[in-house]
Order: structure tokens, then C-alpha cells, then sequence
């Protein structure tokens, strides 16, 4: 074994080897006393002082373990969440074909063998959906309906169904592959693509509408009663409007008392099982506070445009019969908007119970310094991978459909909705080379506020609801199980096009003439 080294100032570094022949070597045995020495010269506050250092740091690896395991509930509950979902999905199917199975025997006056349910239930989906379709009561009859059918018995029988299926250009037909990627004989083809046109058809007549309305807006006032008395007297459905709207209606007529509301938060819950549509009229914020309303699933929305941009509102206001119209007839060409679902986690709290219930976001989450003046400094990793530290004004994760919306103005790119996908754009990052990303829909992203930061940062949903994150507290953020429908006044890259050209002018420059020089 190598003896200890002596370095150019004559001492003897420490060392623990022991040398070959079994005797200590004395040199080593010098320096270690050297070492104490020394260790004894230093003053007890320096030795305290290190003792702290040591002990906090030691603190802030418990911490680190506690967050990381309060992290990892997080994405667990969201993972319990969704079999749940399925388990109950499952649930409710078989309810749904135990039920038509009995009345069919009842018709056929119970003399009809028995069927093996199983192969039953299997044939029926097939039939429902389709090789690739989704049912509304897949869509929408999630977790809640125990909890719904206790609350409001008969509401829930009455949701209309309806069918979602894939639409190829030119082809409305129900009959595509099923298959994303098929590999045949060592050659691997894309037989289909996620961001085909989809296609909602009703199974049975809508009955139940929700109106919501942006505030302080007289034109939007008049329109919604002129709605509401149309919907009731031509199309006898029944409608939910705010508690405000109701007062509203009823302080101009007293004829207005057929219009349902709710009281509180438990009935917000439940208007998914009550409600077919939703109606907004307003701009984009409208609809943003109407998907906040929904924090699981989604009926379909049917944007009106009563706002200056409306980039999601392809609806025009005027002609409200005729889009309703054809709208409560079906099929209606649909975009799915998906959502992200955040987690704040708090560095201190004690334990998990503390986590704090997730929020759904349709545009972006915004990690940003608020009125701080500091950088932020954000630590981002994605699926526990090292992405990158952000020092900058703060941090964009946006969906695809939020992209033009405060991504956009960071300097993000436009994607089309329909693309799965999440943003990740910085606002106003000091440095040259940080470009935006665009990361694929199932990574689970993790930002987080250092330890030794010099502020607070502050996240906000959707633009609303900020939130105070504190050095080591972490925002957990992945897409969510739930989208958003939102009904197309075309198709999906027709709207989506339309509103880039008529609501952000992209690309607007005048055609350059004819008359001059050209190439020989
Ligand atoms: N610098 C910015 O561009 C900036 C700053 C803050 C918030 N915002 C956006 O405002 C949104 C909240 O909207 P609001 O109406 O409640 O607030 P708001 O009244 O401040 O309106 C924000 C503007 O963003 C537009 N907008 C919203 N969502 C859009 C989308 N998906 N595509 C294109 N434009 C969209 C709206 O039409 C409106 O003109 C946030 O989610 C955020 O994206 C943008
Ligand atoms: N029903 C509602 N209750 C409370 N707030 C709402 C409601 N609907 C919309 N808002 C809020 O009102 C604000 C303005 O709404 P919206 O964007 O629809 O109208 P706008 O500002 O006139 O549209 P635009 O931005 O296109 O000009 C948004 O911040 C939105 O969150």
C-alpha cells in the first residue's frame, strides 16, 4: 500500500493505511496529532457554527425525504383517482347493461333463456361505441355516481347519452383501425393519428342546459334572457343559471321561476351528472371560469362569442337559434381540450393530509416572482429527470389550448388544440439560450423553489387563484383525466385557423406587388 504523501510544504497529509509490515507508520501517527491539535487551536464558536451548518443540513435532507414523499402521494391519489374512475366507469356500464338486459327479459315476458352476461356486455359495448368510439357515460358518469344518485334520485336517469367517435375527412363513418402504430412483417406504419376530427352524436334528446354569462355586461344580460325564455318555450329544456343570473331574471320578471340554480359547492359537484350542455356566453375568460366549475368531468360546451378576441368563441352571438338548433340535433364536430392538474406542495407541512387538493387549468399554470423584485429561481425536473433551473420573471406551463394565450406572449409557439402536449415557455429568462419546449402529454413535471432562494414565488390557474410558494415548496403538475369539449362551429383546424388569422391577425402583411424585379 502507497505510504502517506508529503506535500511541498513539508506536511504530512492524514491518512489511515496501515503500512504493509503491520507497524503504524509514524508520519501518519505525527500528522493525526498535528490534526487534533489544530482541531483544539480553533475557536469553539467556528466548531459550533460547523455543528449547525452540519445539523441544518442534515434537516434539510429529512425535509427533502418528507417532500418527496408527500410528492409521491400526489401522484399516487391522482393515480388512485383515475382506477377509480375506470373501476367506476366499469360500474356504471354494467348497471347500464344489467338494466337493459332485465327490461328486455320483462318485454319478452321472461321466457327468453338467460344470456351469459359477460358475452353480452361485451357485444352491447361493441355496439354502443364502436371499434373506437367513447360513450358519454364514460365521458361523464365518473366517481360520482353514488354520491349523485343519493342527492338527486331521478336528475341522473335523465342525462341524455351520446357517442363520441373519430371522423376522417370526407368519411363520417364509424369504421376506422383501431390501432395508433401496427407492425407488420418488420415495418412499422402509423394507421392512426391522434388529432383526427371528432364527432359528437346524441343518443337521446339533451334536456338540460347551463347558462353562464360574463358579469356586468348589459349585452350579455339581454341575450341570456332572450336564451332562456327560446330554449324554454321552443326547445322545452331545462336550465341552470348562476344564483346572480336567477336574482337578475327574476327582478325583470317573475316569469323567470322555472330557471333552476344551486346553493352551494356540493351541488356545483354534481352539475356533471345534471347538465347536457353548457352554453357560455362572454370571451375566452368566460369559458375559463366555465371549466373551473367542472372539476372532474365535462358536458359539452357550446362557446358564444360576446367578448373583444374570443379565440376559443366561434359562436356568434346573433344567430344563437340556428347554432343551437343543430347543435341539440347532433352530430356536432367536437375539440377536446385537455387540462392539467396541479398539486402545490408545501415544504411545510407536516404531514400528508396537508397536501393540498389538485387544480385543474384549461390555459396555463404561471410560476412567476409576483411583486417581488428579486429573480425567481426555479429548480424543474421532469418525470424526476433534471430539466433546468429558471432565473428569470418566472415559468409557463401551458396546455396546447392555452398556447396562445400568455405562452404565446412569452414567445412560446401556437400548437393546435387537438395536439397532446404540455408547454413549457419562460417568461423573460436572463440567459441566451433558453428556448421554449414543447414536452409530450404523459411526463409529470415538478418545479420547485429552492432552498436558498431569495424570494417567494407565486403560482396562479388560468391566470386566477395565486398561490404563495415558499422556499422549498414544489408545484406537481400533469395533464388531467378530464378535457374540456368544446363544440366547433367548423371543424377543429378550421376554427383554430380562423382564429388565429381574425383574433391575432398571424402573419398580416400586405401582398407584395407584381410590378418590379423578378429572376430571368
Ligand atoms: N401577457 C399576457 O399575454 C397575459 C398576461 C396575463 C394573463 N394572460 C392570459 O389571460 C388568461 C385569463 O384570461 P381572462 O379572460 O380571465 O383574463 P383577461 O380578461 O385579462 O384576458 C386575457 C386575454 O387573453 C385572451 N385569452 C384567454 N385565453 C386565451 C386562449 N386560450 N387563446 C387566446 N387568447 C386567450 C382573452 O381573450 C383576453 O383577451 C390567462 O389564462 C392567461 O393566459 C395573458
Ligand atoms: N360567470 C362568471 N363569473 C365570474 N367571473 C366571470 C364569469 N365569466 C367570466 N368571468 C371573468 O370575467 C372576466 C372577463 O371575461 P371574458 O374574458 O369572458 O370577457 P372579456 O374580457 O370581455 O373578453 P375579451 O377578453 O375577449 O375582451 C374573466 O376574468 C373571467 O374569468
Amino acid at each position: 500500500m502507497a505510504p502517506s504523501k508529503v506535500n511541498s510544504a513539508g506536511d504530512a497529509s492524514v491518512s489511515c493505511s496501515q503500512p504493509e509490515n503491520g507497524f503504524l507508520n509514524s508520519l501518519s501517527l505525527l500528522s493525526s496529532e498535528k490534526a487534533v491539535q489544530e482541531l483544539l487551536q480553533q475557536s469553539p464558536v467556528q466548531s459550533t457554527d460547523d455543528h449547525l451548518i452540519e445539523f441544518s443540513d442534515a434537516m434539510r435532507t429529512v425535509a427533502k425525504a418528507l417532500r418527496r414523499a408527500a410528492e409521491g402521494k400526489a401522484s399516487a391519489q391522482a393515480e388512485a383517482a383515475e382506477w377509480k374512475r375506470k373501476y367506476e366507469l366499469e360500474k356504471a356500464r354494467n348497471l347500464h347493461l344489467e338494466h337493459k338486459e332485465q327490461s328486455h327479459r320483462e318485454n319478452n315476458g321472461g321466457d327468453e333463456r338467460t344470456e351469459n352476461l359477460a358475452s353480452r356486455s361485451n357485444e352491447q359495448s361493441e355496439q354502443c361505441c364502436g371499434s373506437n368510439g367513447i360513450c358519454s357515460h364514460e365521458v361523464l358518469r365518473d366517481g360520482d355516481r353514488d354520491s349523485a344518485s343519493k342527492v338527486v334520485p331521478n336528475k341522473f336517469a335523465r342525462k341524455a347519452s351520446f357517442k363520441l367517435s373519430w371522423w376522417c375527412k370526407g368519411d363520417q363513418s364509424d369504421q376506422h383501425k383501431h390501432d395508433i402504430v401496427s407492425f407488420e412483417r418488420g415495418n412499422i406504419t402509423t394507421a392512426e393519428r391522434s388529432s383526427k376530427q371528432i364527432s359528437l352524436k346524441w343518443e337521446s334528446q339533451p334536456q338540460t342546459v347551463i347558462i353562464l354569462t360574463k358579469p356586468n355586461s348589459t349585452s350579455v344580460r339581454i341575450l341570456c334572457a332572450e336564451m332562456v325564455r327560446w330554449l324554454r318555450e321552443q326547445k322545452k329544456l331545462d336550465i341552470y343559471v348562476e344564483p346572480h343570473v336567477r336574482a337578475e331574471l327574476l327582478t325583470e320578471s317573475s316569469y323567470y321561476n322555472f330557471v333552476h340554480t344551486w346553493k352551494d359547492e356540493t351541488e356545483i359537484m354534481l352539475l356533471h351528472t345534471k347538465v347536457d350542455l353548457v352554453v357560455t356566453l362572454g370571451g375566452d375568460g368566460t369559458v375559463l371560469w366555465a371549466a373551473s366549475m367542472f372539476k372532474g368531468p365535462v358536458p359539452p360546451v357550446v362557446p358564444f362569442s360576446l367578448g373583444s378576441l374570443g379565440f376559443m368563441t366561434p359562436f356568434h352571438s346573433e344567430r344563437y337559434r340556428e347554432y343551437l338548433d343543430s347543435i341539440l340535433k347532433g352530430p356536432i364536430s367536437i375539440t377536446l381540450r385537455h387540462r392539467l392538474q396541479c398539486h402545490v406542495i408545501r415544504e411545510a407541512a407536516k404531514n400528508e393530509y396537508e397536501t393540498e387538493g389538485p387544480i385543474l387549468v384549461l390555459n396555463e399554470v404561471t410560476i412567476d416572482r409576483g411583486i417581488s423584485s428579486y429573480l425567481t429561481n426555479l429548480e424543474c425536473y421532469c418525470d424526476n429527470s433534471f430539466v433546468t433551473c429558471v432565473q428569470g420573471d418566472g415559468l409557463i406551463l401551458s396546455t396546447t389550448s392555452g398556447s396562445t394565450a400568455y405562452s404565446l406572449a412569452a414567445g412560446g409557439s401556437m400548437v393546435h388544440p387537438q395536439v397532446p402536449g404540455i408547454l413549457f415557455t419562460p417568461i423573460c429568462p436572463h440567459s441566451l439560450s433558453f428556448r421554449p419546449l414543447i414536452l409530450p402529454e404523459h411526463v409529470t413535471l415538478r418545479v420547485q423553489v429552492p432552498f436558498n432562494s431569495r424570494s417567494h414565488a407565486w403560482a396562479s390557474f388560468d391566470g386566477k387563484d395565486r398561490k404563495r410558494l415558499a422556499a422549498g415548496d414544489a408545484l406537481v403538475c400533469s395533464m388531467a383525466p378530464w378535457p374540456v369539449p368544446t363544440a366547433c362551429q367548423v371543424d377543429s383546424t378550421s376554427d383554430f385557423l380562423n382564429s388565429i388569422h381574425d383574433g391575432l391577425h398571424w402573419n398580416l402583411r400586405k401582398t407584395q406587388s407584381f410590378d418590379g424585379p423578378r429572376d430571368t
